[in-house]
């Protein structure tokens, strides 16, 4: 069997409301482009008002849909594992995923106090350390994680949510979002915290009236699950289920008369205003806008010589990077000046990628700045200078932070393998890119970058992207002078507006 959605197998209960459990899973894994294979643990009797009652599926059963989604079907591309009340298949699960599934992305969600009661995995806390060794991403709400990691809230307190997090990430599991992990400072605001050996940030959005919605941790987890399979990084995934969620909370499916209302599945998230704000320690919150800068910049090249400026100029190129990364290059400033002088004389934008300082002193049209140089970089001092602030991203989650700092466009990358620079992130390919530029269009410009080359340029501008910035695709040409021809009259045009 062959299917053009990825495959997640999901192991958890059904609730007869349809609402929450495997129900609410195979709607969110849809609403994210993948195709859930439910492994019955257990059903349930439920209604918006309570839980009446609980029946285990047997270990025969159980083992004979697990041996069917294993030698019938073809690639498991994750899984995620929610209401597993039965020990015996709690084992069988957990064995598989050391075996047969082994290295398959896992997002567990150790439901151990459900809202709706009276629901609860099986001895989540004596296999621990063995479901945190398979996991991918552990999504406990606060008072799990606290139970599964014996703390009190004297604990908690004295140490912090972050710091529980890491417990979990100690004992193996790659990355821990806890729900609702605010302490309780915070009524007014739902705040998950996410935490990796690599990350740690919280994501926060305004507390929805009401007491929430039904089924909101099935719908997180499953679609977690269906975004690993797709390939997005596990921070990308968090903050697209986060406003997965929030979406199907304002706006439930079911009208219901007082009892919580089941979470809406309502399709992958196409609106800002549904994501959370991030905060990650070390990086700048916010920052007042910068000027703006055309929608369409048009073709983009960067380079890393005075003479490439010079030529591109001169055959019409109208939005140009320097990027020298030899910061210790004695002619820096001199090339920066000169490069300068050329872009105004031929009336172009030149971005000066990392060295904000010389470029401020230059008079540069912007800055282009990384997500590790905008950490240390005085943004207001560029931005009272006056240049335009281009931000390169790669993938959701830097995207939000970002815009956060209001920058004059925002760089979105790298869409293919690329050779010009080493990568820590995976290709994002064109439909993720078209994702986040419909999401940021009329909200900021947008430049796509990496490995476009002309045989790939017709996908990119497929997509809402206002501009396409490249390396080799031109300095690596046989013929460059005819192939920088070629994409400026591929590209839009960056028009006369400066
Ligand atoms: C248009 C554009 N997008 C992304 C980058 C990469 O910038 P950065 O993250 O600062 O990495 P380096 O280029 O400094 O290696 C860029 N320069 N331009
Ligand atoms: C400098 C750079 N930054 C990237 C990012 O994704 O932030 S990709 C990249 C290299 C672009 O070169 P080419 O067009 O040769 O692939
Ligand atoms: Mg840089």
């Amino acid at each position: 069997m062959t299917s053009k959605r990825p495959l997640v197998l999901i192991a958890a209960t059904v609730d007869s409301g349809g609402g929450a459990g495997i129900t609410a899973d195979i709607l969110s894994i849809h609403d994210h482009g993948a195709w859930g294979l439910p492994l019955v643990n257990a059903v349930s009797s439920q209604s918006l008002k309570r839980v009446a009652g609980i029946e285990n599926i047997s270990a025969a059963m159980f083992s004979n849909m697990l041996d069917v989604a294993l030698s019938d079907w073809e690639e498991i591309s994750a899984v995620k594992v929610g209401l597993m009340p039965d020990r015996k298949t709690l084992d069988i699960f957990l064995t598989a995923l050391e075996t047969k599934l082994k290295g398959v992305k896992v997002v567990w969600d150790p439901v151990l106090t459900a809202t709706a009661g009276r629901l609860e995995s099986a001895d989540l806390k004596s296999n621990l350390s063995r479901i945190l060794k398979v996991t991918t991403i552990f999504t406990p709400n606060l008072p799990e994680a606290l139970e599964l990691a014996g703390w009190d809230k004297a604990r908690l307190k004295q140490d912090g949510v972050f710091e529980l997090g890491r417990f979990f990430v100690k004992m193996g599991a790659k990355n821990v979002i806890i729900k609702g992990g605010h302490l309780g400072d915070s009524v007014a605001t739902a705040d998950d915290v996410f935490v990796s050996e690599r990350l740690s940030f919280m994501m926060r959005l305004p507390k929805a009236a009401g007491d929430g919605a039904h089924g909101g941790g099935c719908a997180l987890s499953s679609a977690l699950a269906a975004l690993l399979a797709k390939d997005y990084a596990p921070e990308d995934a968090a903050v697209l289920a986060k406003a997965y969620v929030y979406h199907g909370i304002l706006d439930p499916d079911l009208q219901s008369d007082g009892g919580r209302p089941p979470v809406g599945h309502h399709g992958l998230i196409c609106s800002l205003k549904y994501f959370p704000e991030i905060f990650e320690e070390g990086f700048p919150q916010k920052a007042e806008p910068f000027p703006l800068c055309p929608t369409q910049l048009g073709l983009y090249p960067v380079v890393d010589s005075v003479e490439w400026v010079e030529t591109l100029l001169a055959m019409g190129v109208r939005t140009i990077q320097l990027r020298i990364k030899d910061k210790n290059d004695p002619q820096l400033a001199e090339k920066i000046k000169r490069s300068v002088f050329l872009s105004k004389t031929y009336k172009a934008r030149l971005f000066i990628d990392d060295h904000y300082d010389l470029a401020i002193a230059a008079g540069a049209y912007g800055v282009h700045l990384g997500m590790e140089d905008l950490r240390t970089a005085d943004l207001e001092k560029i931005r009272k200078s006056g240049l335009r602030l281009g931000v390169s991203t790669h993938g959701l989650y830097e995207m939000l932070k970002g815009l956060q700092l209001n920058p004059s466009y925002i760089a979105l990358g790298h869409i293919f393998p690329t050779k010009s620079k080493v990568m820590p992130s995976k290709p994002q390919g064109v439909e993720k890119l078209a994702h986040e530029a419909a999401l940021l269009e009329n909200v900021v410009p947008t430049v796509a970058i990496g490995g476009i080359k002309l045989h790939n340029l017709a996908d990119v501008l497929s997509t809402k992207v206002g501009s396409v910035a490249l390396i080799t695709g031109i300095t690596q040409s046989d013929d460059p002078l005819l192939t920088t021809q070629k994409w400026l009259n591929l590209c839009k045009n960056g028009g006369d507006e400066i």
